[in-house]
């Protein structure tokens, strides 16, 4: 398989609203790709049309090298797993009782559910009614619902909004862990500090259309301004520019023992997103 996701002129319209704008981008097998964007840029309506819960108003869509036409067979849903505003438990059944009914939807064996309930941090809460847990608990059983048939392929709408810092790093974490084992992840995240850490390439949407892609070190390249940043022990920051002509002022700066830090000038994805689309991605 060339790609995990391909997606090309891509549009949605809601009666008289464009949602989606001729969008094309691919995925590759293996990949966290991190599609990022402000509120109503269309991030959850890109994650349902690749996953067959809407149909585009046109393009063409392939996913896992099934087309569109194909997203509702048993044979493709069982290799994608998502986590949406959509996905729902069962509030009166246990935890562990709700994964089973999974585990045999997809057929998948029982000794999957405490394998799940450790990656997401829920091993005590297994018997817990899903009705007394909090929003960041039910927002991992989700999450453990997704993975629990080993997908090969997952989308993950803000996996972490909902959850605690301590809750949010011990599940990226377990996504790194799934990504190393071979599966690819499309995820959508407000959270730039996570898109940097988690995603190998980035995509900001902003009003349905988008207007950077790349890997997060490609970006912060592409848009620093080369300079230095040197921090000296009298506490004084100077920007000195990448050029040759610099090179004998950095060194005897060093020389002098002046110099406690030198930083490069990369700004932050936070930054050129403000920078590329005009807003803040909180
Ligand atoms: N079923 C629908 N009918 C009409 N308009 C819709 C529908 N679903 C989404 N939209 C509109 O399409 C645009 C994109 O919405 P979408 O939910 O994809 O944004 P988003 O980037 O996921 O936002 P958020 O981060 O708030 O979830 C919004 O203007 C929204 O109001």
């Amino acid at each position: 398989m060339e790609q995990a996701i391909k997606v090309t002129g891509l549009r949605k319209v809601f009666g008289k609203h464009t949602a989606i704008e001729d969008i094309s981008f691919d995925v590759k097998p293996g990949e966290i790709f991190g599609l990022l964007g402000p509120s109503g840029s269309g991030k959850t309506t890109t994650i349902k049309i690749l996953t067959g819960e809407l149909g585009q108003s046109a393009g063409e869509v392939s996913v896992l090298d099934t087309n569109a036409g194909s997203f509702g067979t048993a044979d493709f849903k069982s290799r994608i797993g998502i986590l949406s505003d959509n996905s729902s438990l069962y509030e009166r059944l246990t935890v562990y009782d709700n994964l089973k009914l999974f585990c045999k939807l997809y057929d998948a064996p029982l000794e999957r559910i405490d394998v799940m309930l450790d990656e997401v941090n829920l091993k005590e809460a297994r018997s817990k009614v899903v009705s007394k847990l909090s929003k960041g608990m039910k927002q991992r059983v989700l999450l453990a619902k997704a993975l629990i048939h080993q997908p090969e392929l997952v989308f993950l709408d803000e996996p972490t909004s909902a959850l605690d810092p301590g809750n949010a790093a011990h599940i990226q974490r377990g996504l790194q862990k799934l990504n190393e084992a071979g599966t690819t992840i499309f995820i959508t995240t407000h959270d730039m500090e996570e898109a940097t850490e988690l995603c190998d390439r980035v995509a900001f949407l902003n009003n349905g259309k988008i207007q950077e892609l790349g890997s997060p070190d490609a970006l912060r390249y592409k848009y620093s301004t080369h300079a230095f940043h040197v921090e000296t022990f009298s506490s004084e920051w100077l920007v000195i520019e990448n050029k040759a002509e610099n090179a004998d002022k950095i060194r005897d700066l060093i020389a002098s023992g002046q110099v406690k830090a030198i930083h490069s000038d990369n700004p932050t994805l936070g930054q050129i997103f403000l920078k590329v689309t005009g807003k803040e991605l909180v």
